[in-house]
C-alpha cells in the first residue's frame, strides 16, 4: 500500500487502502481557508456536546451560468486532496484560539488537535460531469463541526472551478471541434491561483493548450505560444543578425546567409504578378524580427504579424521567411493575428497564402496556421463564425479567465440531515428551498441515447429501472410531472472519501480523462439544452415519494400565519 506521507492522522490502517492523494495543489488550501463563522459554530456546537452529531450536507447551485442551461463540474479532485489531508498545525489551532471571541477552553484547542477527515464520508458526481441546478453536486456526512468547517473551503474549490471549466466548454461550442483553443490568461487572472486554476479547468472544459507553463508544469497541460509585439518591435534592422547561418532541416547542407535567402524571396514576392500593388516595402525591423525567431525556432516558425500592417507588411515578411526555410526543407507554423477586424484580416491572409502556394509551387502553403487573439469571448466567436473567417487556433485570455460573463457560480453548502431526521431551509423565494434528506441522484437516459432527466430519490428508495415507468416530479411545482421509461440508469453519486469506512473509493482519473470524460459527457447531450439562444432547460426531479416527502415538512417547518 502506497500511502502519502502527510497522511492526516498517524494510524494509516482507519483509511481504506487506496492511496491517500497528495494535499491541494496551492498551499494556501488549509483548514484555515475557511470563514470564521465554520470556528464560531465548530466552538458553539463543541460546547453544547453537539460537535459530533451525525450531519448530511449538499453542495449544489440554483441556477446554471452565462444564461445557458448547463454546468461542467469541476474541482473535485482538490477537493479530495483537501479532505485527505486535512489537519490543523499546532500554529494554526494557536491562531484558531486567538481568533474566536471571547476566550476559547483548552478542551477545543485538544478537540482541533485530534481533528481529520477519518469520520467524514465524501460522495460526489464524477468531476468533468455535466450537471444541472439543484442536484446535489458533493454529499458530505459526518460530525457536524468537522463538516461545517469544511463548507467554505469546498465551496471555494467547486464554485470557480466549476464557473470557468464551463466558460471554456462554452467558448468551444462556439468555435467548434476542429478549431484549436488555446488559453493565454494568465496576466489578467485574478492573482496567481486565479491564473493556475482557470489554466487547469479551461484544459478540462475543453481547451487544448495553455501558455501558462506552471500549468503545464503542474498538470501536464500541453503548452502553446508565440511571439509578443515587444519582440517584433526590439529589432531596428536586419544588420542586428549577427550568426546568419542556419543548417537544412535533414542536416545534408547549411545556408550561410539565411538573411540574403529571405530577401530574395521577398523580392520575389514583391515583383510577382500575382502580388504586384498589394503591398511595396514591407517594415525591414518586422523582417529581422521575424527571420531572427526563424533562426531560434526553424521547426516552429510562427509570426505575430500585425505590429506594423498586417497587409502590407507582416505578410509578406512572413510568407518571405516562410519560404526561405521550404528551402531548407522547414516547414513554417503560421500566424498571429491580435487586432484588426479578425474575419477580414484573415481571409486575407487565407488568400495571400494560397496564392503564394499556387505561384511558386509550395504545396500545403495555403493552409497555413492562422491565430487569432485580442479580447476574444463567446460573442466575437460567434460574429466570426457568422461573418466566414479562415481563423484555425483562437487564443482567449481575459474573457475566459475572469469570465467576464458572469462572475460567480453561486453553489451552496446547505444541511439535509441531522442524526437521521432530515431539514430543510425555507425561503420566499421558492428556487431556494432546500431539497432534504440524504438522497440519491440517478440521470435516466431516453431511447435517443440524450439524458432525459435527473431524478433524487430518498436514500432507501429502490432505485429506477431500466424499462421501469418511473414518475418524475418537479421538486416544488405540483403541476409538472412526466413518467419515464429510462432505457439506461446512470447512478450519480460515488464514494470518493470513506473516511475511515471500509467502503471502497473511486479513484481520482488524470485531468486528461477528466476532460476527455467532459467532451464525451457534451456530446451526448440534446441540442437543444446546448444552444446559446434560448436553451431548453434539463429537466431535475424528485421521486414522487421525495415529492410528498418535501411538501410534508415544508407545511411542518413553516409557521402558519395570523390575519388580523
Ligand atoms: N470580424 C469581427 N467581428 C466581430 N468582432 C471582431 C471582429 N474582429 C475583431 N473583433 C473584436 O473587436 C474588438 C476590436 O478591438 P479594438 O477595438 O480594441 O481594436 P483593435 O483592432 O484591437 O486595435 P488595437 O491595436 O488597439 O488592439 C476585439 O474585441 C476583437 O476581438
Ligand atoms: O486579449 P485577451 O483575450 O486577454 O488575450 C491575451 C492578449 O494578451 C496579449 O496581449 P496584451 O493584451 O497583453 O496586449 P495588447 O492587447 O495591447 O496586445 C495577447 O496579444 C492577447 O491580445
Ligand atoms: O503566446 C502567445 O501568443 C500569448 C501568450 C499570452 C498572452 N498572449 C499571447
Ligand atoms: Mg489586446
Amino acid at each position: 500500500m502506497e500511502v502519502n506521507a502527510n497522511c492526516p492522522n498517524g494510524d494509516r490502517s482507519r483509511f481504506d487502502s487506496a492511496r491517500i492523494p497528495d494535499g491541494p495543489t496551492n498551499p494556501m488550501v488549509t483548514p484555515l481557508l475557511t470563514d470564521l463563522y465554520q470556528f464560531t459554530m465548530a466552538y458553539a456546537y463543541w460546547k453544547a456536546g453537539k460537535h459530533q452529531e451525525r450531519a448530511v450536507f449538499d453542495l449544489y447551485f440554483r441556477k446554471n451560468p452565462f444564461g445557458g442551461e448547463y454546468t461542467i463540474f469541476a474541482g473535485l479532485d482538490e477537493c479530495i486532496r483537501f479532505v485527505a489531508n486535512f489537519k490543523f498545525s499546532e500554529d494554526e489551532i494557536a491562531f484558531v484560539r486567538q481568533s474566536l471571541p471571547g476566550s476559547c477552553e483548552d478542551g477545543f484547542c485538544n478537540y482541533l488537535r485530534g481533528l481529520d477527515c477519518s469520520e467524514v464520508e465524501l460522495y460526489a458526481i464524477a468531476e468533468g460531469s455535466v450537471v444541472f441546478p439543484k442536484v446535489p453536486l458533493l454529499r458530505i456526512e459526518g460530525p457536524i463541526a468537522v463538516v461545517q468547517l469544511l463548507e467554505t473551503p469546498l465551496l471555494n474549490l467547486v464554485n470557480y472551478a466549476s464557473l470557468v471549466a464551463t466558460n471554456a466548454a462554452r467558448h468551444r461550442f462556439v468555435a467548434g471541434k476542429s478549431k484549436i483553443l488555446l488559453e493565454f490568461g494568465l496576466r489578467r487572472a485574478q492573482g496567481p491561483d486565479g491564473g493556475v486554476g482557470a489554466s487547469k479547468y479551461s484544459y478540462l472544459g475543453g481547451f487544448d493548450a495553455t501558455s501558462n507553463v506552471a500549468a503545464g508544469r503542474l498538470f501536464g497541460i500541453p503548452l502553446r505560444g508565440t511571439h509578443s509585439h515587444a519582440f517584433v518591435s526590439s529589432y531596428m534592422s536586419l544588420d542586428e543578425i549577427v550568426d546568419k547561418s542556419l543548417p537544412s532541416s535533414d542536416g545534408s547542407s547549411s545556408c550561410e546567409d539565411f538573411v540574403s535567402l529571405v530577401q530574395t524571396w521577398l523580392n520575389k514576392i514583391q515583383w510577382s504578378s500575382a502580388f504586384r500593388g498589394i503591398f511595396g516595402e514591407t517594415n525591414q525591423s518586422e523582417l529581422a524580427a521575424f527571420t531572427s525567431y526563424a533562426l531560434a525556432f526553424p521547426n516552429n516558425f510562427l509570426a505575430l504579424v500585425d505590429t506594423y500592417d498586417v497587409m502590407r507588411s507582416g505578410i509578406p515578411n512572413f510568407c518571405a521567411v516562410a519560404l526561405a526555410l521550404n528551402d531548407l526543407g522547414y516547414k513554417a507554423m503560421g500566424i498571429r493575428l491580435d487586432s484588426g477586424d479578425l474575419a477580414y484580416l484573415s481571409g486575407e491572409a487565407r488568400k495571400f497564402f494560397r496564392a503564394i502556394e499556387k505561384e511558386f509551387g509550395v504545396p500545403g502553403f495555403g493552409k497555413m496556421s492562422i491565430t487569432a487573439s485580442n479580447d476574444l469571448n463567446e460573442e466575437t466567436l460567434d460574429a466570426l463564425n457568422k461573418q466566414g473567417h479562415e481563423v484555425d487556433a483562437f487564443g482567449v485570455g481575459t474573457n475566459l479567465v475572469t469570465c467576464f460573463a458572469q462572475a460567480a457560480l453561486g453553489c451552496v453548502f446547505k444541511l439535509v440531515e441531522i442524526n437521521n431526521q432530515p431539514r430543510i431551509k425555507l425561503s420566499e423565494d421558492v428556487s431556494k428551498v432546500s431539497i432534504p434528506c440524504k438522497k440519491r441522484s440517478y440521470r435516466l437516459y431516453g431511447k435517443e441515447g440524450y439524458p432525459l432527466v435527473d431524478i433524487m430519490t430518498g436514500e432507501n428508495e429502490p432505485s429506477p429501472k431500466v424499462g421501469e415507468r418511473i414518475l418524475c416530479r418537479h421538486p416544488f411545482n405540483e403541476s409538472k410531472r412526466a413518467y419515464v421509461v429510462p432505457q439506461k440508469v446512470e447512478e450519480l453519486l460515488k464514494c470518493y472519501w470513506p473516511g475511515s469506512l471500509g467502503k471502497a473509493r473511486e479513484e481520482l482519473p488524470p485531468l486528461k480523462d477528466i476532460r476527455d470524460r467532459c467532451i464525451k459527457q457534451l456530446e451526448q447531450m440534446r441540442p437543444d439544452h446546448m444552444r446559446r439562444l434560448n436553451p431548453t432547460p434539463y429537466k431535475v426531479s424528485v421521486s414522487a415519494k421525495l415529492y410528498d416527502f418535501i411538501h410534508f415538512l415544508w407545511l411542518n417547518e413553516a409557521p402558519v400565519g395570523e390575519l388580523q
